[in-house]
């Protein structure tokens, strides 16, 4: 009243803006992707507002993957829900953005292999934007997680993923992963095949460890010994036991260090990444017995040294650019920004192949030589395959041909399962191993067995004879 009117419309005015200015909304855009990787906050927003929109939202979009029992919501394109956190009110929106290059299909139709973009849009007043940072979004991110544990408690089976192509929107196809082989039916050392069912049972209960001594949460198996040894099945038998997804990754199908990158982290915690044979899959090879190689043949220019030399970020091998630094870094670094936990098994034959940078503690942390069939694992093979025991009267001979000949499980599975078809009975299959060991032993000496044997010349110094702690493989004890 005692204020001039024009002083009085300049002091309302100036308060109007000042409260304009306090309630206003700001928005927080979530992309579906980060450059080319998966953001994990869209995928984590998405699960939790797909549960919470089911009560209430009038649209929610309902997707099943093929390895999980139920459907789970999500929020469709287009559509804006409403949340409330600790007194905040919030509202999320999906939107699309059409590429020009996409068809005009319906808004509600997804395709995760166009090239639209996809985000959610988060807004809510802006004086909470504190709140909404530092409680609000860990908030979505440990209710998605929640919501996923209990989806993948219920979960069937595990899956087998393949590489296809290279469409970096979806680089893993799943496929329904089945295989049969578990630590019971596997075929090895009995002391060995408990020591790596403690130490993956041990690896998964230390999620807390791993944190405080500030390590990413993974661990690197270097599976090697001659074909038909149980590599493959006892990968399938790691799956099985911890119940996690298996990826299955061909090398020589993706095209770059940059690709590989991103198949990483588009893989989900409670993954085995599995890389068989690897010797076969790129040049891997040893980079000091190369650069040897190559003094010898003086190559014309430091552009064709940077090529061959993977180390330097050349290309490697054949059409494929992924070289062994991009492996190194695979292996090394790139799950720190992963959540979960994640095994990366390697698999060769050759061990002696590979340059030992692969090899060393720390990337992978436990090397594991399945060898030819000692006498515990034939006594195993027998028992499941023929449903005999120690007491059988051809055991005895059997067990000490084993010691002069090398043969391995695969083999003996195989001749198991081919009398046991023809219906001629235990007794038939075991004079038919017999029978081959006694071949076997005519035609030639045992080779040498033994870890270093199997390494190569070269290897023995690298990991296996340095330490006994090496030779187990075990880090954890450095
Ligand atoms: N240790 C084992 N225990 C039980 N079965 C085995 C074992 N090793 C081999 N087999 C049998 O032999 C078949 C081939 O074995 P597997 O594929 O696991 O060998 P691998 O070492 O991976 O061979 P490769 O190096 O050629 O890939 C399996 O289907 C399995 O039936």
């Amino acid at each position: 009243d005692f204020l001039p009117p024009e002083l009085h419309h300049l002091v309302s005015f100036l308060l109007r803006g000042l409260m304009a200015r306090f309630n206003a909304d700001i928005k927080i855009v979530v992309d579906e992707y980060d450059g080319s990787y998966t953001n994990e906050l869209y995928s984590a927003a998405q699960a939790y507002l797909g549960s919470h929109c089911l009560d209430d939202a009038p649209v929610v979009r309902l997707s099943k993957r093929h390895d999980c029992p139920f459907p789970t919501p999500s929020l469709p394109s287009y559509h804006t829900t409403h949340d409330s956190f600790q007194g905040i009110p919030l509202q999320w929106s999906s939107v699309v953005e059409r590429s020009s290059s996409s068809s005009s299909s319906s808004p509600s139709r997804s395709s995760s292999l166009s090239s639209d973009h996809r985000y959610l849009e988060l807004s809510f007043p802006s004086r909470h934007r504190e709140a909404v940072r530092s409680h609000y979004i860990p908030h979505v991110l440990a209710e998605a997680d929640r919501i996923r544990l209990r989806a993948r408690e219920r979960r069937l089976y595990t899956n087998r993923s393949v590489v296809y192509g290279d469409d970096h929107r979806n680089p893993w196809s799943p496929t329904p992963f089945s295989h049969p082989s578990t630590f019971e039916t596997l075929a090895i050392d009995p002391v060995l095949r408990d020591e790596i069912r403690d130490d993956l049972l041990r690896f998964v209960s230390r999620r807390e460890y791993y944190s405080r001594v500030g390590r990413s949460w993974k661990r690197g198996y270097f599976l090697y010994g001659p074909p038909g040894t149980g590599k493959t099945s006892l990968v399938a038998a790691i799956a099985n036991l911890l119940e996690f997804d298996v990826y299955d990754l061909e090398l020589t199908a993706v095209h770059s260090n940059t690709v590989l990158r991103r198949l990483l982290v588009s893989t989900n915690p409670k993954s085995v990444v599995v890389i068989e044979d690897v010797d076969c899959s790129l040049d891997l090879s040893d980079r000091n017995k190369k650069k040897k190689k190559k003094k010898k043949s003086k190559p014309d220019s430091d552009t064709e040294e940077r090529e061959m030399d993977p180390s330097e970020g050349g290309t490697g091998r054949g059409t494929s650019s992924v070289n062994l630094s991009g492996v190194l870094n695979f292996v090394d670094g790139l799950w720190s920004s992963c959540v979960g936990e994640r095994l990366m098994i390697f698999t060769t034959n050759h061990p002696e192949r590979l340059d030992p940078a692969l090899l060393r503690p720390g990337r992978m942390d436990r090397k594991i030589h399945l060898s030819y069939c000692c006498p515990a694992a034939f006594r195993m093979l027998a028992r499941n395959y023929l449903e005999i025991g120690e007491e059988h009267e051809l055991m005895a001979e059997a067990e000490a041909l084993l010691a002069e000949v090398d043969i391995t499980p695969a083999e003996i599975a195989e001749m198991f399962m081919r009398c046991d078809g023809e219906g001629k009975g235990a007794d038939a299959a075991m004079e038919k191993v017999i029978g081959e060991m006694r071949r076997q032993k005519a035609a030639s000496p045992p080779s040498e067995r033994g870890p270093a044997a199997a390494l190569g010349p070269g290897m023995e110094n690298g990991f296996l004879l340095g330490c006994d702690s090496c030779m187990r493989g075990d880090d954890d004890a450095h």
